[in-house]
């Protein structure tokens, strides 16, 4: 199941990002290059052809990938930002997406979307309706992506900066999940986590799962229930409400 996984460097301006939900805490340049690498290189030992997406050093944020750039089959969807000073990122993501031969399509308009609102798993598409995501961008997503096959589920969060740093899916398509984040009753049912980082993971393949070190229990959890689990070290993205899912794309 792997292909090309989409990864941008962080700008040097890192330390500026965005903080919505926590308390700005310093972050550490250096730390963040060598993270970033093994982040990559995780990604390449399991299979996935790690590129770059042009570097955007004038976006503090631009690391945060996913945030600018849906890929659903051969269409690739750019989103506009619910952050305005994130919305330069969404070019260079275009180019990659182009190289790439995806058809480009986009959310414009006063709609708002970020790419960590939107969680694929099968044919549903959940969308977190938060601080960053709108209805008008829902409706948009729900005409690109029906052609498709794809049902967009809409999820309204609470205290959560994307849904994706609430809920992400195993790949037996189960959930891990902090459930006080999420409206009630949408998903069918999911694994409650303790650790903030336990909810956030990358599906790396069939057993596999990428996870953040923050979470050494669900970690453990997860080993024992059979996956093959892969933890990377993130803190200085985390200290800027980044997770494992929003460094990367995998097409
Ligand atoms: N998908 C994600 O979880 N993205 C994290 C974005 C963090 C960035 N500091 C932001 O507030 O936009």
């Amino acid at each position: 199941m792997t292909g090309v996984a989409l990864v941008r460097r962080p700008s040097p301006r890192l330390a500026e990002g965005l903080v919505t939900h926590i308390d700005r805490a310093p972050v550490d340049f250096d730390l963040a290059v060598k993270q970033h690498d093994a982040y990559r290189a995780t990604l390449a030992a399991a299979g996935w052809d790690v590129r770059d997406v042009e570097a955007a050093e004038e976006h503090p944020d631009s690391v945060f990938i996913e945030d600018a750039l849906i890929v659903c089959e051969d269409l690739a969807i750019l989103p506009r930002s619910g952050a305005p000073e994130r919305r330069g990122e969404r070019a260079g993501a275009e180019r990659a997406a182009r190289e790439l031969g995806l058809r480009i399509a986009s959310i414009d308009g006063s709609a708002t979307l970020d790419g960590g609102d939107v969680l694929q798993v099968g044919a549903t598409i959940y969308v977190g309706r938060g601080g960053r995501t709108n209805a008008d961008a829902i409706r948009q997503l729900r005409a690109l992506v029906a052609p498709l096959g794809r049902t967009v589920v809409p999820v309204a969060l609470r205290g959560v900066l994307h849904l994706k740093s609430a809920v992400t899916a195993l790949p037996d398509g189960t959930f891990v999940a902090l459930p006080e984040h999420l409206e009630p009753g949408v998903f069918p049912s999911f694994r409650p986590v303790t650790e903030e980082g336990g909810c956030h993971v990358v599906v790396l393949g069939e057993e596999t799962v990428l996870i953040s070190a923050s979470a050494p229990r669900t970690a453990d959890h997860l080993t024992d229930l059979g996956f093959d689990v892969h933890t990377v070290d993130i803190s200085e993205f985390e200290k800027l409400e980044g997770c494992v899912t929003c460094l990367s794309v995998l097409v």
